[in-house]
């Protein structure tokens, strides 16, 4: 098979889908590898590097021309849709729900399109996972450096000092990146509050947490209480490929404290506070009725040589599948796979993105493969 991987080009991205030990593996497999020239340099990873693994360096279209099954790591932009066509098949992050265009260019192009976030497992969702692990540490970080006044802040430290109060920080959603946030905070001795509306994801943090930080179940009067005293708010709700349910609306901008910081995670699915957009780390933030928000899309962008291992050690065993029993094979064969096709034969197929985007196209895998 025919397998390509490109330089990333959405704003301050460096991750790249695969490297050389993986390449070396698919050319042993006896596949051909092609790589954007450059696509690894920030993650660590030189062109050197990926032509002795065995990969043909080649240009941007000459690496989605060549593809029949072409991984990345972000979604497709814009200036990318051209390259989009019926025989290939896309491994990569999605997020649909949130991405109508993108939507209609897989649609169109006919691309069999096959979701990291929505590959379910016993475990969870283990393409999904690693990249929460990391971006809900780096909310943590996030919170500490933009309340520092340098940063437009309101000039306090994040776990205070001997004799100073901390700050405190509510996450809302306490799953991966949730939790992962919930302990940085709490290392760097920030005051927690973790919500959820899982009575069993309660029950597993209360343990873990073990009485460091207040665990509570989220309803509106909890919600507004929490909101009223927070420094740091951190949006991390997700309903697996749906668009983010909003938990925080523009009104209860009003509850928040002075110099109150709202970090959306979930902004990739669309975003868990009404007010919330997209950003990039080159202009991270943005001010909604005085209220500052961080809605960074792609967090575990800004650390890409930690994240493209952590990413690509979790993405590499399917990938390996994908290429050897074919992309078709594979997910009839493999629900786990078979999880992660969001789009089919110009049909949307998990129901999460049927569902946001209700007046598209969408079929079941079965109908669409004959079987
Ligand atoms: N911005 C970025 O760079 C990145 C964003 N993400 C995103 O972060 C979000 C969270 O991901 P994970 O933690 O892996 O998901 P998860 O599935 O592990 O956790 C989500 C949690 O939200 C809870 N939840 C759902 N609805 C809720 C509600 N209305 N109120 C309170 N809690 C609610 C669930 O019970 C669950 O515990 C996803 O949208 C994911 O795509 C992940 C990695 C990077
Ligand atoms: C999960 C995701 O979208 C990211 O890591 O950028
Ligand atoms: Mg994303």
């Amino acid at each position: 098979m025919r397998i390509s991987t490109v330089k990333e080009i959405k704003t301050r991205e460096a991750r790249v889908g695969i490297v050389p030990a993986g390449v070396a593996v698919l050319v042993q497999d006896g596949h051909d590898v092609f790589v954007e020239r450059d696509a690894g340099a920030v993650a660590g990873f030189s062109d050197a590097d990926y032509e002795d693994a065995g990969a043909k360096l080649v240009d941007q279209a000459e690496a989605w021309a060549n593809a029949e099954l072409l991984v990345k790591v972000k979604e497709p932009i814009a200036e990318e849709y051209q390259f989009l066509r019926e025989d290939l098949t896309l491994f990569t992050y999605l997020h649909l729900a949130a991405d109508r265009p993108l939507t209609e260019a897989l649609l169109n192009a006919r691309t069999l399109g096959i979701a990291y976030e929505t590959v379910q497992d016993s475990t969870g969702l283990p393409l999904l996972t690693p990249m929460s692990e990391i971006a809900g540490r780096l909310a943590a970080h996030a919170a500490a450096t933009y309340l520092t006044a340098p940063e437009g802040g309101p000039g306090r430290l994040l776990g205070g000092s001997p004799g100073v109060a901390p700050c405190r920080v509510v996450v809302i959603g306490g799953g991966v990146v949730g939790t992962q946030a919930a302990l940085l905070a709490l290392g760097m001795q920030a005051e927690v509050t973790v919500l959820d509306t899982s009575g069993t994801r309660i029950r597993e943090l209360d343990n873990l947490l073990n009485g460091r930080a207040r665990v509570v179940m989220s309803d509106p009067a909890t919600l507004a209480h929490e909101l009223s005293t927070a420094d740091v708010v951190i949006g991390a709700v997700l309903v697996p490929g749906k668009a983010a349910p909003q938990v925080v609306s523009r009104g209860d901008l009003a509850l928040l404290r002075q110099g109150a910081l709202l970090i959306d995670v979930a902004i990739d699915q669309g975003g868990a506070f009404e007010t919330s957009r997209p950003t990039t780390y080159a202009d991270p933030i943005y001010e909604v009725d005085g209220v500052r928000h961080y809605c960074v899309a792609n967090m575990p962008g800004g650390v890409p040589q930690s994240s493209t291992r952590a990413l690509t050690n979790a993405t590499f065993p399917h990938l390996r599948r994908l290429a050897s029993l074919g992309p078709y094979r594979t997910i009839v064969e493999d629900p786990v796979l078979a999880s992660g096709v969001n789009t089919c034969g110009g049909a949307i197929i998990h129901a999460g993105v049927a569902e946001a985007l209700p007046e598209l196209p969408h079929a079941s895998l079965g109908s669409m493969l004959s079987i």
